[in-house]
């Protein structure tokens, strides 16, 4: 099903081009990335697609309708990368007037946060007031007040900036638990991350969409990281250039090795490698299918 399309895209703000003529079409199902540095254009695009802020120029709809409409009410969903609760009431008093705002019965709305603080592993935190939340506890607060009423859309900005690696990996799980729902689109800086949860990358520069990559290879090349513990580098290098159906073999880091290769009989590039370590008396971390984001977006 088509989730959003967009259509040369602009938002100036004054003589700064935020967006730049931005066209990209997304599918709804596994958690789509929003990557870019500082400044790239992505808070911009968030807010447009929220409907809190109206393109200058070009298309916009997300689920074929227009960003912020009516029709969109309970069906997409955000969290912005600053948002705040209300320190002033408990977490159940807040989340049930959001559910009420979509128009659920104060009874279904008691219901539904219940239902979302469980997702988010927060029951115990119904009655406390946002004072009382530790940062990482405040943004699950916010995810599953973004999870009210089962959106089919969720838009994530940052949503892990600042987290220790535990409540990090506590939203990464969430996020992936609830993508059989909920399409999410997920902005953050942290590849590592993005590349364990999304299929989908955009790549947004300067307020331009430089790349739209997809990380499920359907390509007749494959790629295999593999991460050294000692070995002869360039020796290891040259031999496995040597292997049949490796096209390309190159560092990506003092210890990694990129190899490209065509599609062959399962585990045969694996198995060759695994003879080669033991012929040679060297040893390795780890063999990886695959190549990692970082290296997907930033290789050429
Ligand atoms: N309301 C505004 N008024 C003026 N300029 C703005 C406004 N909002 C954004 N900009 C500018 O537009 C550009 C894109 O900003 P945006 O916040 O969308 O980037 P971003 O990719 O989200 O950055 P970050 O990763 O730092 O959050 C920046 O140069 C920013 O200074």
């Amino acid at each position: 099903m088509m989730l959003i399309s967009c259509q040369n895209l602009t938002k100036n703000f004054g003589d700064k081009k935020a967006l730049n003529e931005v066209s990209f079409t997304l599918e709804a199902g596994t958690p789509i990335a929003l990557v870019g540095p500082n400044g790239a254009g992505k808070t911009t695009l968030f807010s447009i697609l929220c409907g809190y802020i109206l393109p200058s120029k070009g298309k916009v709809n997300i689920l074929g309708q227009q960003p912020g409409s009516r029709e969109l009410q309970g069906r997409v969903a955000a969290l912005p990368q600053d948002a705040l609760l209300d320190p002033n009431f408990s977490i159940i008093t807040q989340l049930s007037f959001f559910a009420q705002l979509q128009g659920m019965t104060a009874k279904a709305a008691k219901i539904e946060t219940k239902r979302v603080l469980e997702l988010v592993d927060m029951t115990e935190a119904a009655n406390l007031k946002p004072i009382s939340l530790s940062h990482g506890m405040s943004k699950r607060v916010a995810i599953a007040q973004a999870l009210i009423g089962q959106p089919e859309v969720v838009l994530l900005d940052e949503p892990t900036a600042g987290l220790d690696p535990a409540n990090a990996k506590k939203i990464r799980e969430i996020v992936q638990n609830q993508s059989i729902n909920s399409t999410f689109i997920i902005s953050s800086h942290n590849l590592d991350e993005l590349e364990k949860l999304c299929d989908t990358v955009l790549y947004l520069e300067s307020g331009q969409l430089q790349q739209s990559v997809s990380m499920q290879s359907e390509q007749s090349t494959e790629y295999i990281t593999l991460t050294l513990q000692q070995a002869d580098f360039e020796q290891l290098q040259s031999t496995i250039g040597a292997i049949d159906s490796v096209i390309n073999v190159k560092p990506i880091s003092h210890d990694q090795l990129l190899i490209e290769h065509n599609k062959s009989l399962p585990y045969y590039i694996e198995r060759a490698l695994l003879d080669l370590f033991e012929q040679n008396q060297w040893q390795y971390k780890s063999i990886l299918k695959g190549r990692t984001l970082e290296d997907t977006l930033f290789s050429n």
